[in-house]
């Protein structure tokens, strides 16, 4: 039987990575889109291997098309709920679906919503950014995690998602806990996010200041209370954020990025799902709430205003 094409939905950074690096593998891809003009000439991957033009089938994403049986899911936090609206139609019975993102809750979104697909969870430190719409640089390296979302997955599909997404050459594996490599991901992303998309800085300078540091810790220790209620366990939290600010010191951090663009951000699924999650416990993490409430309001300030 033939291997059904993956599907990417959200060929930005981090999709159009996935979907270059499956088609050097030699899988059937195809981009669903907003705008398939933009991917007329294919996609362009500049690696380490040199830069390389992908020519890939791109179709608008509600447009009708056969059924989809592989969909990697890699839009924003934010742009889930409309995304996946939007494609779910042309959805197989039983199709794998993964979704792969930073922030956490937009899996559980979509269950709610909607018909019994059962999207896995999937996290990765892997980079990437874009140089053009179609042009994607890979810009490190590091595992992809694969696990169970909110609705259980058979076991079928999860075996077609890890060797379908296994072809890409990157190295991907499966984690039944992947809720805790979720959290431990959103435990760095809420320090370094939004203090670098307030400060509108690059993630080195949270390490390099003192007063970046200072920042950092209490940020952490409100973290570390927040795993403590949710029984989860949180080691040297601070030092492993300072660690990741460091390791990626040049970056301009995605909220940072999306800020200075004047775009959404994820905040409400990375530290607005933290906030929630505690304050259902009864506890407040005045800091995290304070970042979150100034997120919310840049993003405020940055629609356009009638005159
Ligand atoms: N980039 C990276 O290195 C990493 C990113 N991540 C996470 O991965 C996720 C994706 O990030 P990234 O790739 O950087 O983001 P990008 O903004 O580069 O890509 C998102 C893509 O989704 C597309 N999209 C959004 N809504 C729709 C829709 N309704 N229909 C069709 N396409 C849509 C956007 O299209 P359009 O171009 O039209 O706006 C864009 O191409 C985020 O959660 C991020 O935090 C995690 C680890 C590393
Ligand atoms: C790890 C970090 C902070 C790297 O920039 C990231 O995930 C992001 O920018 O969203």
């Amino acid at each position: 039987m033939d291997t059904p094409p993956w599907y990417v939905l959200g060929a930005g950074a981090l999709g159009g990575l996935w979907a270059a690096r499956l088609a050097r593998g030699g899988v059937a891809v195809h981009l669903l889109v907003r705008d398939p003009a933009a991917y007329a000439d294919g996609l362009v991957l500049e690696d380490a291997a040199g830069t390389q033009r992908l020519a890939l089938p791109a179709e608008r994403i509600d447009a009708a098309g056969a059924p989809i049986a592989r969909l990697l899911l890699t839009v924003k936090a934010h742009q889930t709920r409309a995304a996946f609206a939007a494609v779910a139609p042309r959805l197989a019975p039983g199709a794998v679906i993964v979704l792969l993102q930073n922030g956490m809750g937009a899996a559980d979104a979509l269950v709610a919503d909607g018909p019994a697909h059962a999207p896995l969870l999937a996290t990765t430190t892997l980079g990437a950014w874009r140089r053009a719409p179609a042009h994607v640089v890979h810009a490190g390296d590091g595992p992809t995690w694969l696990g169970p979302g909110p609705r259980a997955a058979s076991a079928a599909q999860r075996a077609a998602a890890l060797d379908g997404l296994r072809a890409s050459g990157f190295t991907v594996d499966w984690d039944d806990a992947i809720e805790a490599r979720l959290w431990d991901k959103l435990a760095v992303n809420a320090a370094i996010n939004p203090l670098t998309a307030l400060l509108d800085c690059r993630n080195g300078a949270l390490a390099e200041h003192a007063e970046g540091r200072a920042l950092v810790s209490a940020l952490c220790a409100e973290t570390n209370a927040a795993f403590t209620a949710l029984g989860r366990p949180a080691t040297a939290l601070a030092e492993r954020v300072l660690a990741v600010a460091a390791a990626t010191g040049g970056n301009v951090s995605s909220m940072c990025a999306d800020v200075r663009a004047g775009r959404p951000t994820e905040i409400d699924f990375i530290t607005g799902h933290l906030v929630a999650r505690t304050a259902a416990l009864g506890l407040e993490l005045p800091r995290h709430r304070l970042l979150l409430e100034m997120i919310r309001l840049k993003t405020a300030l940055a629609a356009p205003v009638d005159a």
